[in-house]
């Protein structure tokens, strides 16, 4: 028997390319609403004092072939040293189920995270993008802020945290960076943040509503990437104003409960509009897309990294 394959997350950090994960994961959302995936709403384990534990596996078939995979992920906030969110995947071979790799996928979920709200944005929003709003600057808050500023070229990037601290370090890291023509600002409170923002990112999960609608641009284009059961951190009277699109169904069913009891009406999933089967929304009107992260978007950027790692070795 062969020693297993461990692709590391230096490894794995060094073969990502935000054009080939963008790419990955807009046929991963398509695939999704094509029925080419098998995958259900992610287990959940809560490992009591604010630890949790998922498990998401999927299969996903595309003009690659068809790819098994599972993912592990951590989230233990309390950690200081390490990440707070980590994960890895467990890559098998589709046919006969035999483990090839693991993969290291604390990277990873960061990526194609952004990646699918950098697919929304362009299926729901790709014009009059001047300002961005990053509402918490964690690790999707950071990985946002440049995977969207890579597709979208804005002209002023906004960051707002909790602890201001974070979000002036994080304006610094990405002013420091000479391959951006944008400028960077941390602001001092979310309404300021949101004021005149095109597009908007939330990442903060919080229970409470910190997003208001009388703070947005009528026109503006969220992606809410905060997850958990309690996660309110945008107001119901936001979504009752907004087209919201999803990212999978059965998630939806599983984790959007809250909304679903406001009366929110999905408007579909974003392979919908990938593949033109629903109409896209009224020009300028506030739109959220609601992203829960799927597992075959794991397993299309691992078998993505697990081509890579082979081809280069
Ligand atoms: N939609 C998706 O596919 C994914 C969603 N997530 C979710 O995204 C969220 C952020 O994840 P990470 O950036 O990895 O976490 P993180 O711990 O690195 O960052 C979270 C940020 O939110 C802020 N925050 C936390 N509680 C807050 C509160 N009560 N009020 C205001 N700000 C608060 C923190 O200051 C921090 O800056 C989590 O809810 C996580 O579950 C994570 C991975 C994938
Ligand atoms: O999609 C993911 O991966 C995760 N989403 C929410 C929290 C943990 C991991």
């Amino acid at each position: 028997m062969s020693a297993l394959l461990h692709i590391n997350e230096n490894r794995v950090l060094q073969l990502l390319d935000w054009d080939k994960v963008f790419h990955v994961i807009e046929g991963a959302l398509e695939s999704v609403a094509s029925n080419h995936v098998i995958q259900s709403a992610r287990s959940v384990i809560d490992l009591k004092e604010t630890n949790f534990m998922f498990v998401m596996p999927g299969k996903l078939r595309d003009d690659n072939g068809e790819t098994l995979g599972c993912k592990i992920a951590c989230h233990f906030p309390g950690n200081t040293t390490l990440p707070p969110l980590m994960a890895n995947i467990l890559l098998m071979d589709a046919l006969t189920g035999e483990l090839q790799a693991v993969i290291a996928a604390t990277g990873i979920t960061a990526w194609r995270t952004a990646a699918a709200s950098a697919v929304a944005t362009k299926y729901l929003h790709n014009e009059n993008n001047k300002i961005l709003a990053i509402i918490g600057a964690g690790a999707q808050g950071r990985i946002h802020a440049i995977c969207l500023s890579y597709f979208f070229k804005f002209k002023e990037v906004r960051v707002w945290n909790r602890n201001r601290e974070r979000a002036v370090r994080l304006v610094t890291e990405l002013s420091n960076d000479s391959k951006w023509k944008c400028s960077f600002k941390a602001c001092e409170t979310v309404q300021s943040c949101l004021s005149d923002a095109d597009v908007v990112v939330t990442t903060t999960g919080t229970d409470v509503s910190i997003v208001k609608l009388d703070w947005l641009k009528p026109s503006a284009h969220i992606n809410a990437v905060g997850v958990g059961l309690d996660c309110r951190e945008i107001d119901d009277e936001v979504y009752k104003a907004a087209n919201v699109y999803i990212d999978h169904w059965d998630g939806a069913k599983e984790e959007l409960k809250h909304l679903i009891d406001i009366g929110i009406q999905f408007k579909g999933q974003i392979g919908d509009l990938i593949r033109g089967s629903i109409k896209p929304p009224p020009k300028n009107s506030l739109t959220i897309f609601q992203s829960l992260g799927m597992a075959v978007e794991d397993c299309a950027v691992a078998r993505m990294i697990y081509d890579l790692h082979m081809q280069n070795k």
